[in-house]
């Protein structure tokens, strides 16, 4: 079996260009949408997002804005600019990148920003919103594996979900979400015992662990339908999945790294300022 290819860049597009009018629509009106993203890291990750969400939102004509904190920033100077930014009505859009400085949770800042603002769903208002059945903003990295999911006609209701990862931006975010479209949902860490012998249960298998192709065919049950949400820097300078591309032979779909779910987590970000 070779895994059918769940590429993102068509949906993308598709997002990209309803965003592009409703942006137009905002700015005749008379002002462009403003985002503001707040970054306190150096992660290699992390920088190439911000640089990427910047050039795309020029592109459907929002206004973006990056606050490099540095990775030396403290939680009062984080918040201090969160809390601003979300007074300031000339910004529609705050998001906060992570990873953060070491030591800070995501948690301990994102409540600074406006749950109106909060394009990335990080404020534990959004959160909690999301755990009960009624999101604002979700996280866009956990609504685009849902979105390239339903592009794809995976049928999720019933479906045994295997999420490997917790954290705030991907892993919880996206178990509720998954549950909400009635799958049964397992959550695993880096705590799991035997993590092949949980994965291999999954009709649908997600990857956000950020640890290149840490997911292998041991760990993938024949046709099971794989998500790699993750993207690690390769040392010649590219992009690497959780997902070892030899699973491609056990599974039956495959997003593929680059051009799967990271472009529709782009787009839907965007989708989120406009909104
Ligand atoms: N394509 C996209 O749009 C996006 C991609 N990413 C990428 O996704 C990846 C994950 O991101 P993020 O969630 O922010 O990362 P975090 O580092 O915040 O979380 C990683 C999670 O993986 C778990 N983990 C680590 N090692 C193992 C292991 N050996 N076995 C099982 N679980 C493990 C950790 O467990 P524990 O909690 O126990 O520490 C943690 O829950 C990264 O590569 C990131 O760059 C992120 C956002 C968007
Ligand atoms: N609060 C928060 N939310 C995030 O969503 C978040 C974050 N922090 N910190 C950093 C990670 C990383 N991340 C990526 C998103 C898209 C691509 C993406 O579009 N990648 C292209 C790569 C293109 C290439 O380099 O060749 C692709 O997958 O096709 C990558 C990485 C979001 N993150």
């Amino acid at each position: 079996m070779t895994a059918q290819p769940l590429g993102g860049r068509e949906l993308a597009a598709r997002i990209r260009a309803r965003v592009t009018e409703l942006a137009g629509a905002r700015r005749a009106g008379g002002r462009a949408p403003r985002l503001v993203i707040v970054t306190a890291t150096d992660d290699e990750a992390s920088a190439w997002y911000v640089r990427s969400l910047a050039s795309a939102a020029g592109k459907v004509g929002i206004d973006c804005d990056v606050a490099d904190l540095g990775p030396l920033a403290t939680a009062g100077d984080i918040t201090a600019r969160l809390t601003a930014l979300s007074q300031d009505d000339a910004v529609d859009g705050v998001m906060l990148q992570t990873p953060l400085p070491a030591g800070l949770a995501l948690a301990e800042v994102s409540g600074a920003i406006d749950p109106a603002k909060d394009v990335d769903g990080a404020n534990p208002l959004s959160l909690g919103r999301l755990a009960v059945g009624r999101p604002a903003y979700a996280p866009a990295t956990a609504a685009a594996v849902v979105a390239l999911l339903d592009e794809y006609a995976v049928d999720l209701a019933g479906a045994r979900a295997v999420v490997v990862g917790r954290s705030a931006v991907v892993g919880k975010p996206l178990a509720h979400l998954l549950l909400d479209r009635d799958a049964t949902v397992t959550v695993c860490h880096s705590r799991t015992r035997d993590l092949a012998a949980v994965t291999s249960t999954a009709d649908v298998l997600v990857a956000a662990v950020g640890r290149t192709h840490l997911i292998t065919p041991e760990h993938v049950r024949a046709g099971a339908v794989v998500v790699d949400v993750g993207t690690n820097p390769t040392p010649d300078g590219g992009l690497a999945g959780d997902v070892d591309p030899a699973v491609a032979s056990v599974a039956s779909a495959l997003t593929p790294v680059p051009g799967g779910v990271g472009p529709v987590t782009t787009a839907l970000l965007l989708q989120n300022v406009v909104d």
